[in-house]
């Protein structure tokens, strides 16, 4: 398995700009929210250690990961936010629900970013069970949260640099 005994938030060997010049909005899927908010600190702590300011970072919770897409629409046509960072964890049930809401958030984030030509960054979980998500939310495999925030300042730092 490619991410066996990884940790996929290892980031030590790449060069990540500072946060300081950008404005972030994160948005954050109440369902499974005790793997969720551990996504979001993960994501929080890592704008702040590289440099973002705390009052350039606006939060907002929505009830589920398919409630991300307009919820990230919702935020890039009423501010004026750099990046959008999209946290949420779909855990698989008895039925096909979890095809369609992981293709949905999926296909509808990307169509967000292209929309508004706006970083709109997939920080989903998408797992088989509830040991994955821990794995990926703080545990032996990184922290998504931490991942996703990375290659939100990446990508507003990349748009900057392309502004005409
Ligand atoms: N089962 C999970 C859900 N389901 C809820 C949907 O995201 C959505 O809120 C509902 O269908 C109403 O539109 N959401 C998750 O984030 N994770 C799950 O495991
Ligand atoms: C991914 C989901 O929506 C899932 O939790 C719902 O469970 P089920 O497929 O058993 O209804």
């Amino acid at each position: 398995m490619a991410t066996q005994l990884k940790n996929l938030s290892d980031f030590s060997a790449t060069e990540i700009p500072s946060a300081a010049p950008y404005s972030f909005g994160i948005v954050v899927a109440e369902w499974n929210a005790e793997i969720t908010n551990a996504l979001y600190q993960g994501a929080y702590n890592s704008l702040i250690a590289n440099g973002a300011l705390p009052d350039n970072i606006q939060t907002y919770p929505v009830p589920g990961s398919f409630e991300l897409t307009s919820g990230a629409d919702l935020l890039l046509n009423n501010t004026g936010l750099d990046a959008i960072i999209c946290l949420g964890c779909v855990i698989q049930g008895e039925t096909r629900h979890f095809d369609f809401i992981c293709n949905a958030v999926a296909n509808g984030l990307s169509n967000v970013a292209i929309k508004y030509s706006k970083p709109v960054i997939f920080g989903v979980l998408t797992t088989d069970n509830q040991q994955q998500a821990i794995d990926r939310a703080g545990g032996k495999h990184g922290n998504k949260g931490d991942e996703a925030a990375i290659t939100a300042i990446k990508m507003a730092a990349l748009a900057k640099t392309l502004e005409r």
